[in-house]
């Protein structure tokens, strides 16, 4: 419990700034000693100009001093450098742990935990969302320092100088950021407004793209356009908005900016008229006076990355936030021969009172086909997601035996899935099916396609094993796809293999082959299939019927299954 809250804790903008503290460390420090070195080239400048102007020094007397002039600014300048380049540095490396750690959290969470999120929104959290966080680490944090770092230098500069002058700014520099916690307050919700819109945007694009067969189809497709333009419409606008915020917010800052330096200047200039002041004073706090607000206006400038940042995190965090609830399909794989899986009084749900397994019992074993049926929405996939280890039972547990009778309760390793819409990536046939053992040779690629009667038609493909499948296998007819997809599987060699429907898109003919096929690999292991019809039927030992929560077994639930 105490590592779940600090995991999560650790979750939020100040956790993930921690954990660069190094960087920003470094980064602040050498912006520090920019600062100094900022602060004894405006000194040296004003003397200079004070020596030549007033004191009536030649120019070869000052060759010392324009020297350190030009080493304190170069040594300022690659500082500022150095400063920037190490706040980036961190930032980016962070973004791109954080982006690894969000994409293995959400394989743990699996489809189950993840079926409220679009594909678009999470597209558009890992990507614009984490990078909006990057300006905040690289820009936001570091500004945030320097503006408490050099104003405090120059004030007590400028305190060393001149009273008043120290006054005016010290009076002035502090309305600012309490003007922008203000502007910042009502700029926050629109950033919050800006980011949601851009969720719903990216959500109904990619909707638009996969839809867009049917959205022609039923000449919906100019709807889908308006739709998708009106959102980036309102998103544009809620744009305009902040950048309105941010106008103003910098117009300002300038203004009270201008207004102080230019009261010092009043004051100190009176003064100087009066002989109450010398030059070289003067001339140096009014140098220093716009430093004086210069990091107050960066902080400024980058005041909408924190908003931004905090928009973003909110995504961020429900996505973390989710819990891990898939098997660790990494684990070693078992070494034993599974002999049976037993599912013991193991109940499911996904809403509270709404059970849609109770207390069911059924075993799945070696060398025989097991076959799921039911009804539509009776709970075959359910069933299927609990072995998967997709989905935890909230009673009950599935335990595996293996051949010396030895109870294992981690063997979820051991399984191989075939869905209903196998994925397929943008490939050619054999980086789809080394997806599944990436060292296999073309002979054993050649040997599982065999073994799922996808040999011939890959052998008939302009490239065989090399040709291009397209995205999501476009390229491929449904049960080319499906029974690339049982090949790629046995690539893994699993002691126990679920399909669903995997003869669903075939011709007679093929269905009975693919039928065959798994058949004969169910001889050394588990075999599970949901099928509702076909030639699969008849090669199964087991007939399972998911009928109101319940699942009842029996030879004469193949009658119902027929
Ligand atoms: N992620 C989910 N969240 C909430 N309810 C769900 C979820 N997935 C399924 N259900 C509900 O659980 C019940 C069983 O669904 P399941 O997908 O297991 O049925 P099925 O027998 O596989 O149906 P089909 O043959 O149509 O695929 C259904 O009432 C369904 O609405």
């Amino acid at each position: 419990m105490k590592v779940m809250m600090q995991s999560s804790s650790n979750k939020t903008l100040v956790g993930f700034t921690r954990r660069i503290s190094l960087w920003l460390g470094v980064s602040v420090l050498l912006g520090g000693v920019a600062a100094v070195l900022l602060v004894l080239q405006l000194t040296v400048f004003a003397q200079i100009v004070a020596d030549l102007a007033f004191r009536h020094h030649a120019l070869e007397a000052e060759v010392p001093a324009l020297g350190w002039l030009v080493i304190l600014l170069v040594g300022r300048a690659l500082l500022q450098w150095g400063a920037d380049i190490v706040a980036a540095q961190g930032s980016l490396r962070l973004i791109s742990k954080l982006r690894n750690e969000l994409l293995q959290h959400l394989f743990h969470v699996g489809p189950v935990g993840m079926a409220n999120y679009t594909t678009g929104e999470t597209v558009t959290v890992l990507d614009a969302g984490l990078e909006g966080l990057e300006p905040y680490f690289a820009q936001y944090i570091p500004r945030a320092a320097m503006m408490v770092v050099l104003p405090f230098m120059i004030l007590a500069t400028v305190l060393h100088l001149d009273g008043w002058s120290f006054l005016i700014l010290a009076c002035t520099g502090p309305l600012i950021p309490v003007f922008m916690a203000l502007v910042g307050y009502r700029a926050q919700a629109i950033m919050d407004r800006q980011w949601t819109q851009l969720l719903l945007l990216g959500s109904s694009f990619l909707d638009a793209l996969q839809g867009m067969t049917s959205l022609r189809l039923f000449g919906r497709a100019k709807d889908a356009v308006a739709a998708v333009a009106g959102m980036a419409d309102e998103y544009r606008c809620t744009t305009m908005s902040v950048m309105k915020v941010a106008f103003l917010t910098s117009a300002v800052l300038e203004f009270f900016a201008s207004l102080s330096i230019a009261l010092v200047a009043v004051v100190f200039g009176a003064r100087l008229l009066e002989g109450k002041a010398d030059f070289q004073s003067a001339f140096l706090v009014l140098l220093l006076a716009p430093e004086y607000f210069m990091p107050l206006r960066a902080f400024s400038a980058s005041y909408h990355a924190r908003q931004n940042a905090t928009a973003a995190m909110a995504g961020i965090s429900k996505l973390f936030a989710l819990p891990a609830g898939v098997v660790d399909h990494t684990q070693q794989p078992m070494i034993e021969p599974l002999l049976s899986v037993n599912c013991e009084n193991i109940s499911a749900k996904y809403e509270e009172n709404r059970p849609v397994l109770s207390r069911v019992n059924c075993t799945f074993n070696r060398g025989t086909v097991s076959l799921i049926t039911g009804e539509s929405g009776a709970g075959k996939t359910t069933l299927v997601r609990l072995l998967l280890g997709l989905l935890s039972p909230v009673a009950g547990r599935i335990v595996a035996k293996d051949v010396h009778g030895q109870i294992h309760t981690h063997w979820q390793s051991c399984i191989g899935w075939v869905p209903q819409r196998p994925c397929l990536i943008h490939g050619t046939v054999a980086e789809n099916l080394r997806l599944a053992n990436p060292q296999a040779d073309v002979e054993c690629l050649r040997n599982v396609a065999r073994q799922a009667d996808a040999l011939s038609f890959i052998e008939a493909l302009p490239q065989g094993f090399d040709t291009p499948i397209g995205e999501r296998g476009v390229c491929l007819s449904g049960g080319q796809v499906q029974r690339l997809a049982l090949a790629r599987v046995l690539l893994r060699d699993p002691q126990v293999l679920i399909l669903d429907e995997p003869t669903a898109h075939l011709d007679p003919e093929t269905e009975q082959r693919v039928a065959a096929a798994i058949a004969r690999v169910a001889l050394d292991r588990i075999v599970i299939v949901i099928a509702h019809r076909g030639a699969i039927i008849n090669h199964a030992r087991q007939v399972l019927r998911v009928h109101k929560g319940q699942v009842f077994s029996g030879p004469h639930m193949l009658e119902h299954a027929a």
